[in-house]
C-alpha cells in the first residue's frame, strides 16, 4: 500500500489552551450489498481509498490506495447516537460552559451530510439531539421568556420582569392575529416530533444562572444569505430579503437583521427548524433525490446570566450576560458537473456551491500555513459568505469540528479524494477556546442562592398551609445541601508520588478553603444583616402593635356606631317598605285615573265631533231661516201692495155705496134679492164689529159684473157690497164642493135659501135644475195659509137646446186664512172665529 499523502504532525500549539480542528469521517452504507465500494475502514481513525478503474488517475496494472487518518472514523454501521455522543455532545457541554462551537458536515452530494445533521424520524441526527441535551440540562433554570432580548447587534439585553411580562402579553396578542404563521399540517414536523428518538442525556449547569435559548436558521444560496425564519409578508410571491454579514463590537461576525427566536423547549426549536427547512432550497438531482442546493446554518445561542442575591430574578446588568453559540452547518455537496449533467439553474447552483467550498478550502489552507510558518498571509474569507461568516472560528476562536461524509461507491471516488485531502489538512489548524464571561467569584454572590430561595419559598408555603398548627410544623433545613462543598476527589488507585495529582489536590483544597472562607464571611454578613433586620422588625412590630391597639379602639367605636346605624337602617327599611306599598297603591290609583281620563277624553272627543256636526247643522238652519225671512219679507211687501190695492178699491166701493145710498128708495122698490156676503180686511172686520153692516145692493147685473175676484187674507165677514142682483132668494144654487172642506161655517157660505150641495156631478140634470153654480176649492201653502176660492156663475141652457147646461162664471172670491195649527196665528184664528161667529149671527 502506498501512502499518497502523509499528514504532517499537527503543529505544536503556541499555548496549552489551543486545540486543533477536529475532523471525523463517516462512511455511508451502500445502497445494495452488490454495490462496489472504493473505501475501506482499516481502524477507528483510518480509511483507505482504492483507485477504481473509472477514476481519472487510474493507471492500468497498478493498484493504488490512499490512506487518510482522522480523529475518528465511523463505519457504515455507526449509529446516529454514536456520532452525536462522540462529536456533538462535547460541543453542547462547551456551549453550556459558555464556549462557541462550529460543527459542519462536508462531503460529496448524496454522501449523508443532511442525514447526519438532521436525521430522520427514528434516527434523529445531531441537531435534534443537541437541542434535547441542552434543554434537558437547563430546563429547571430557564429565565422567563423575553427577560433576555436580542439587541439586534449580535448582543443581548436583560429586561426587568415587568417589561418581559408586557412583551409576553403583546406577543400573545400578535400570535392571535396570526401574522407569524405556524407550520402547515402537511409539513413533516408533527410526524417527526411525535415519535422521534430523544436524547435523555443531561449536562450539569451553573444553577445560580438563568438561561435562555435563541435560534437562527439561515441559508447561503448562490453566495447570498437568506433568513429561513423570517416572517414573510402574507403577499403571494413575497421573497425573503438578502441579509448582510456584519461585525459586532467584539469583532464577531453575524448576520445582520436575522430573526432570532427564543425557544423554551426542544420541540419548539425543532418546530422552528422545520419551518425554516420548508423554505430551504432543495432539488431533485441525478445523484440525490433531495439535494441541498444551499449551505444551511442552524445556530443555537445560549444566553445566561447570574441570578441576583435573592436567587430570584436575573441580575439587571448587561455586563454579566454570557453568550455562547453552537452553529450546525449542513454544507451543500460538492459535485462534478460533468457527472451530474446539471443544466441551467442547477448548474449555476453547483458552480456557486463548488466556489464557496473552494474558498473554504483555500482559507483553511492559508490558515494552516500561517499557523505553521508564522506568516500573516490574508485568507480570502470575504470571497464567500460561508467563510466570511465563520471567519472568527477559523481564526482560532471557538471549537470547530468537521464531519466528512463519504459515499463509498466507486462513482464518487474522484470527488471523495479531494474531500479527504482537504479534510485531512484541515486537522492541522489550531483553535483556542473562548473563556466563559461570567465567573461566580467575580460577581461576589453566594453560590447556592437559587436553591436557598427555593428552600425559603417551600418553607413559607408550608407555614402558609399550616398556619395555626400546634406544635409548629417541621420545616426541612436544606442549608447543608445548598451550601455543601464538592466531595473530595477519590483516593483510590492514586499514586502518592504523582505530582499532577498533588497539584490537582492542592488546587481543590485551595478552592475549597476559598469557598469556605467566602461562605463564612457571607454567613457573618448575612447574620449581621439578619440581626439588624430583626431589630428593625421588632421596632416595627412594637409600633404596629400600638397602631393595632389604637385601630382596635377605633374599630370598637365604629362597631357601636355601626350598630346604631344598623338599627336605624332597619327602621328605615320598614318605613321604606310602607312607602313602597303606598307608592304601589298610588301607582295603581294613577293607572285607574288614567284609564278613566282616557274614557272621558274619548267621550269629549265624540261630543266635540257631534258639536261640530251640530254647528254645521245650525249654520245650515240659519242660512235656511235667513232665506225664509227674506221670502217672508218679500211676501209682506207683496201683501202690503195688495192691501193698498184693496184699500184703493174699498174707497172706490164706498164712493159707489154713497151713490147707491142716495138712490136707496129706488133700490127698495126694485125688489132685487140681497145677498149677504161679508169679506173684508182686518180694518173692515173691525168696522163690522163696531157697527152693523148694511146689505150691499147691486143695482144692475153690470154693476155686479164689475166686481172682480178679490183676494182677502183676513177674516171674512158678510159684506152687503157684494150683493149680486142675480142672487136673489128664488135662485136655485148648486154648491159644488170637495167632500172634505175646512170648517168655514157661514163665513164663505152665501146665505142661499135654495141650495143643493154636491161633491160630485153625476148627471147634467144636477146642473140644469139650478140657475146658479158655485164651485168651492181649498188649498194650503207651505206656511199653512189656507186659501178658499169660490167661483160663481150663472147656469144657462146648453147650445142647441139639447137639454144640457153651461155655466158662465162671473165672480170669484178668495179667502186666505192662517193655519190654526201655527201657534202665533192660532190666536188670530180664534179671534177670527169668534168675530165670524158674531158677524154670522147678524147675517143669518
Ligand atoms: N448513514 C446512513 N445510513 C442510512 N442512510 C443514509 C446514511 N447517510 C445517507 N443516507 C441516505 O442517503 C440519502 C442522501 O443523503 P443526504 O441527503 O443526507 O445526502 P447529502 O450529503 O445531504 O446530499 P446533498 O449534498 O445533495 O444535499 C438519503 O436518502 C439518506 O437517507
Amino acid at each position: 500500500m502506498k501512502r499518497a499523502y502523509t499528514p504532517r504532525t499537527p503543529c505544536k500549539p503556541r499555548s496549552n489552551q489551543k486545540e486543533t480542528l477536529q475532523v471525523y469521517c463517516r462512511l455511508r452504507p451502500t445502497l445494495t450489498t452488490t454495490e462496489l465500494s472504493c473505501v475501506r475502514m482499516i481502524s477507528d481513525s483510518t480509511v483507505v481509498l482504492t483507485v477504481p478503474e473509472s477514476a481519472v488517475n487510474f493507471r492500468p496494472g497498478s493498484c493504488k490506495e490512499y490512506q487518510y487518518t482522522f480523529k475518528r472514523v465511523f463505519s457504515e454501521s455507526s449509529t446516529q447516537k454514536e456520532i452525536f455522543d462522540d462529536i456533538a455532545l462535547p460541543l453542547v457541554e462547551q456551549l453550556i460552559r459558555g464556549r462557541n462551537g462550529l460543527l459542519f458536515t462536508y462531503g460529496v452530494t448524496g454522501s449523508g451530510k443532511t442525514y447526519t445533521m438532521t436525521g430522520g424520524k427514528q434516527n434523529s441526527g445531531i441537531m435534534p439531539r443537541c437541542l434535547d441535551v441542552l434543554f434537558n440540562s437547563i430546563s429547571d433554570y430557564q429565565a422567563r421568556k423575553y427577560v433576555f432580548k436580542p439587541d439586534k447587534m449580535n448582543g443581548f439585553e436583560v429586561q426587568s420582569e415587568d417589561d418581559a411580562k408586557q412583551e409576553r402579553e403583546d406577543s400573545v396578542k400578535n400570535a392571535a392575529i396570526g401574522k407569524f404563521g405556524r407550520l402547515r399540517k402537511k409539513e413533516s414536523y408533527e410526524d417527526l416530533t411525535s415519535s422521534r428518538s430523544r436524547e435523555d442525556l443531561k449536562v450539569s449547569v451553573e444553577e445560580d444562572n438563568a438561561f435562555a435559548v435563541f435560534i437562527t436558521y439561515v441559508e447561503i444560496y448562490n453566495n447570498n444569505v437568506y433568513d429561513l425564519l423570517e416572517n414573510l409578508s402574507t403577499d403571494i410571491g413575497a421573497k425573503s430579503q438578502i441579509k448582510i454579514i456584519r461585525e459586532d463590537a467584539s469583532r464577531n461576525m453575524y448576520v445582520h437583521g436575522v430573526t432570532e427566536v427564543e425557544v423554551k423547549s426542544a420541540e419548539e426549536a425543532f418546530e422552528m427548524f422545520y419551518k425554516g427547512q420548508n423554505r430551504k432550497r432543495m432539488a431533485h438531482t441525478s445523484l440525490n433525490n433531495e439535494s441541498s442546493r444551499s449551505h444551511s446554518i442552524f445556530t443555537i445561542r445560549l444566553v445566561q446570566a447570574p441570578l441576583d442575591m435573592n436567587g430570584e430574578t436575573v441580575l439587571q446588568d448587561k455586563k454579566f450576560i454570557g453568550i455562547s453559540q453552537l452553529s450546525l452547518v449542513d454544507l451543500a455537496g460538492s459535485e462534478r458537473t460533468n457527472r451530474t449533467r446539471n443544466q441551467g439553474q442547477r448548474l449555476r447552483e453547483a458552480g456557486n456551491i463548488n466556489n464557496s467550498l473552494m474558498t473554504l478550502r483555500n482559507c483553511l489552507e492559508i490558515l494552516r500555513e500561517n499557523q505553521a510558518t508564522g506568516n500573516v498571509k490574508m485568507a480570502p474569507y470575504r470571497d464567500s459568505r460561508l467563510t466570511h461568516l465563520f471567519k472568527n472560528f477559523f481564526e482560532g476562536e471557538g471549537n470547530i469540528r468537521m464531519i466528512v461524509c463519504v459515499n463509498p461507491r466507486i462513482e464518487d471516488y474522484d470527488e471523495n479524494i479531494q474531500v479527504m485531502k482537504f479534510a485531512e489538512v484541515s486537522q492541522e489548524i489550531f483553535v483556542k477556546p473562548t473563556p466563559m464571561k461570567t465567573e461566580v467569584s467575580t460577581i461576589g454572590l453566594t453560590p447556592g442562592r437559587r436553591r436557598a430561595n427555593q428552600a425559603y419559598k417551600k418553607a413559607r408555603q408550608i407555614l402558609e398551609e399550616v398556619k395555626e398548627s400546634n406544635p409548629p410544623p417541621y420545616i426541612p433545613n436544606d442549608a447543608e445541601i445548598i451550601y455543601s462543598f464538592e466531595p473530595f476527589p477519590s483516593f483510590d488507585n492514586v499514586d502518592p508520588c504523582d505530582a499532577d495529582y498533588h497539584k490537582k489536590l492542592i488546587t481543590f483544597l485551595e478552592n475549597r478553603l476559598k469557598k469556605k472562607e467566602f461562605l463564612r464571611s457571607d454567613s457573618l454578613s448575612r447574620a449581621e444583616k439578619f440581626r439588624a433586620a430583626l431589630v428593625e422588625r421588632e421596632e416595627m412590630f412594637f409600633k404596629l402593635k400600638q397602631d393595632c391597639d389604637a385601630a382596635n379602639a377605633r374599630l370598637e367605636f365604629k362597631d357601636s356606631k355601626t350598630k346604631v346605624l344598623e338599627d336605624k337602617l332597619v327602621s328605615l327599611d320598614s318605613f321604606s317598605t310602607t312607602l313602597k306599598k303606598k307608592c304601589e297603591d298610588y301607582v295603581e290609583e294613577i293607572q285607574k285615573l288614567r284609564r278613566e281620563l282616557e274614557l272621558r277624553e274619548n267621550v269629549i272627543c265624540q261630543y266635540t265631533i257631534e258639536k261640530d256636526k251640530e254647528k254645521q247643522r245650525t249654520r245650515k238652519m240659519a242660512a235656511k231661516t235667513e232665506k225664509l225671512a227674506k221670502e217672508k219679507e218679500s211676501n209682506l211687501k207683496e201683501k202690503k201692495n195688495i192691501e193698498m190695492q184693496l184699500k184703493d178699491r174699498e174707497n172706490r166701493l164706498r164712493r159707489v155705496k154713497k151713490v147707491l145710498d142716495m138712490n136707496d128708495d129706488n133700490v127698495r122698490k126694485s125688489k132685487i134679492p140681497r145677498i149677504h156676503a161679508g169679506y173684508g180686511s182686518d180694518s173692515e172686520t173691525s168696522s163690522v164689529s163696531n157697527a152693523p153692516l148694511e146689505p150691499a145692493v147691486l143695482e144692475t147685473p153690470k154693476a155686479a159684473q164689475r166686481l172682480r175676484p178679490r183676494t182677502v187674507n183676513t177674516i171674512a165677514v158678510s159684506n152687503p157690497r157684494y150683493g149680486n142682483k142675480r142672487c136673489n132668494t128664488h135662485d136655485q144654487w148648486l154648491e159644488h164642493k170637495p167632500a172634505i172642506l175646512a170648517p168655514l161655517n157661514t163665513v164663505l157660505q152665501p146665505v142661499l135659501k135654495k141650495r143643493k150641495s154636491v161633491t160630485n156631478i153625476t148627471s147634467p140634470k144636477d146642473v140644469t135644475k139650478t140657475s146658479k153654480y158655485c164651485l168651492i176649492t181649498q188649498s194650503q201653502d207651505e206656511e199653512g195659509v189656507l186659501e178658499t176660492h169660490l167661483f160663481k156663475g150663472d147656469v144657462l141652457p146648453g147650445p142647441g137646446g139639447g137639454g144640457g147646461a153651461q155655466v158662465i162664471f162671473n165672480d170669484v172670491e178668495t179667502l186666505k186664512q192662517t193655519s190654526p195649527t201655527t201657534s202665533p196665528r192660532k190666536n188670530l184664528f180664534d179671534e177670527f172665529n169668534s168675530s165670524i161667529a158674531t158677524g154670522a149671527a147678524r147675517f143669518v
